[in-house]
């Protein structure tokens, strides 16, 4: 895929800290559009925290968050979800009673927003269904679609949960470590499965398996202690000798799985 030069989000010395605790130190970043960007860092160092000031579940100590070039901070996940950003959860976050399709449908209609009344009308219920239709293929799931949530695999799941994620076509899709969890096979499945619903999105996603970001991703950002000490393409990132001694000489110094 090709970004353009175009920044569509950008974190300006963003700091967070909870009580005495600073999380976030001084981050900064800049995502064009159409890039995939992985985000990693060892346990705890801010990499969910991070997500939550950008999609508005957590407030900002200081600093800025720039989507489309407007600020953004202060602003509430709703609000951040209508100017183009979705993201999905470390932990699956789906309708185990309701079915595949329900599921997506509700994802969908969630993202024309329940007080629309508008879309109580034929035309727009239409618009919901064929996106739902959309999405059950994007995300790989039709075969599966009057299958309960709850009753689905974990890997199916997930990819169900990711379905959720990109119903409302927003254009920025942050994803919380997609592949947690997941055997190398399903791993694979799920990174592919990544790589066809971002064509024409910008990326950012959260992911620890280092041959899922090696694969997928067009740069690696690096986080330690509330700071992002790298970002580049991942065959810079690899022979980065700072980001080397923080995290992946000891994540590659493991024994494959
Ligand atoms: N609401 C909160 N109140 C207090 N401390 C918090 C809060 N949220 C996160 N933290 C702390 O911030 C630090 C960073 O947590 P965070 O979950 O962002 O790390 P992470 O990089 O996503 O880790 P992991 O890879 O293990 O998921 C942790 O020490 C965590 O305990």
């Amino acid at each position: 895929m090709s970004a353009t030069d175009l920044v569509i989000l950008e974190l300006r010395k963003l700091h967070r800290q909870f009580g005495d605790t600073p999380i976030i130190r001084g981050a900064d970043l800049q995502l064009k559009q159409g890039e995939r960007l992985a985000l990693i860092g060892p346990n705890g160092a801010g990499k969910s925290t991070l997500f939550n000031l950008i999609s508005g579940r957590t407030v900002a100590s200081s600093g800025e968050i720039l989507l489309h070039g407007r600020d953004i901070s202060g602003l509430s996940p709703f609000q951040v979800n209508r100017l183009g950003l979705a993201r999905s959860f470390q932990i699956t976050n789906i309708f185990p009673q309701l079915s595949v399709r329900e599921n997506l449908r509700a994802a969908v209609m969630s993202s024309h927003g329940y007080r629309n009344v508008f879309w109580r009308r034929l035309s727009t219920l239409r618009a919901v269904n064929q996106r739902t239709e959309e999405v059950l293929l994007s995300c790989g799931l039709h075969a599966q679609r009057d299958t309960l949530g709850g009753d689905l695999s974990y890997a199916a799941q997930r990819a169900l949960e990711i379905g959720i994620t990109i119903a409302g076509d927003a254009s920025l899709i942050l994803l919380d470590e997609p592949t947690a969890g997941m055997s190398r096979d399903e791993s694979a499945a799920a990174a592919e499965l990544i790589r066809s619903v971002s064509v024409g999105k910008t990326l950012l996603m959260i992911e620890h398996d280092m041959e899922v970001v090696f694969g997928l991703v067009d740069r690696i950002a690096v986080l330690v202690e509330g700071r992002i000490i790298a970002c580049d393409t991942p065959e810079a990132i690899r022979g980065n000798r700072a980001v080397q001694a923080a995290y992946l000489g000891s994540v590659e110094a493991e024994p494959a799985a």
